[in-house]
């Protein structure tokens, strides 16, 4: 089966007043169900960027961006808003669930109020997918009372609560302590094996571990290195250089 995601020759420039930065200087990258890939780059090095592009959110300047087989960027907003409400779902870590007096178990299932799935049915879901990511026990707590590891969870829960085909989350494991960011990194693993096609990024080599794909982005540009490959050997692929450095 062919990648449910393709990145063709992107590329994505900012202005920063009289300057440009370039952030993804033709980037390509395919993206298969059961992949667990993690995008590796430094604060700034484009990691949100890229992640959104894929995910539908942001354009690229050039490039073709390939969902489904379907083209993200020449899709109106209307079906790429359909898409994300059904087969891509997103978890961004600056945008963890903060929603007041909002207990778990209704948060999770949020997303099924938009699908037309009745009640009874949502709240079941929402408690399958609360036990499967661990959450169980704080259903009925209010989602602004956990603490960031519960949240991640949830957050967890609530994007895969409508069985997404591909997963995007964007350093959602990077600070939390050790044996929670294990935890959701193991979730996110069980979901791949389950055939999610998962894109996460990590600012730092312990927020990826455990991916099966391990992607550098550094000066705006990807590298994969061939074959099974170790955190060590990406790192020391990496330039010294920022990513944000690559003003032109
Ligand atoms: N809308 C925007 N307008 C201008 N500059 C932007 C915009 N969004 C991001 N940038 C800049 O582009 C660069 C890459 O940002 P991005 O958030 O994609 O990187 P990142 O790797 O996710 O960073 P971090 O690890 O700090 O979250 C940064 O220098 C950022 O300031």
């Amino acid at each position: 089966m062919g990648p449910l995601l393709s990145l063709v020759g992107v590329h994505k420039r900012y202005s920063r007043g009289q300057r440009e930065i370039v952030v993804l200087d033709d980037v390509s990258l395919d993206l298969c169900a059961h992949d667990f890939a993690c995008v590796l780059g430094e604060r700034s090095a484009g990691k949100t960027t890229l992640l959104e592009i894929a995910a539908g959110i942001r354009p690229p300047d050039f490039g073709q961006v390939h969902y489904g087989g379907r083209d993200l960027v020449a899709l109106g907003e209307r079906a790429r808003g359909h898409l994300r409400r059904s087969e891509i779902a997103c978890v961004w870590n600056r945008k963890v669930p903060t929603i007041h007096a909002v207990a778990v178990l209704d948060h999770v299932a949020l997303p099924l109020v938009s699908g037309g799935v009745g009640r009874r049915e949502r709240r079941r879901a929402a408690a399958e997918m609360l036990e499967r990511v661990g959450a169980a026990d704080y259903a009925q707590v209010a989602v602004e009372a956990l603490s960031d590891g519960e949240r991640t969870r949830v957050a967890l829960a609530q994007a895969c609560v409508r069985r997404p085909r591909m997963l995007i989350a964007d350093e959602i494991a990077d600070t939390l302590d050790m044996i929670e960011r294990n935890a959701v990194l193991g979730l996110l693993r069980e979901f791949a094996r389950d055939g999610v096609a998962i894109l996460l990024s990590a600012a730092n080599a312990h927020g990826a571990a455990g991916c099966n794909r391990l992607i550098s982005l550094s000066g705006g540009r990807l590298v994969e290195p061939d074959g099974p490959s170790g955190v060590g050997e990406l790192i020391e692929l990496r330039p010294r250089s920022r990513g944000s450095d690559s003003v032109r």
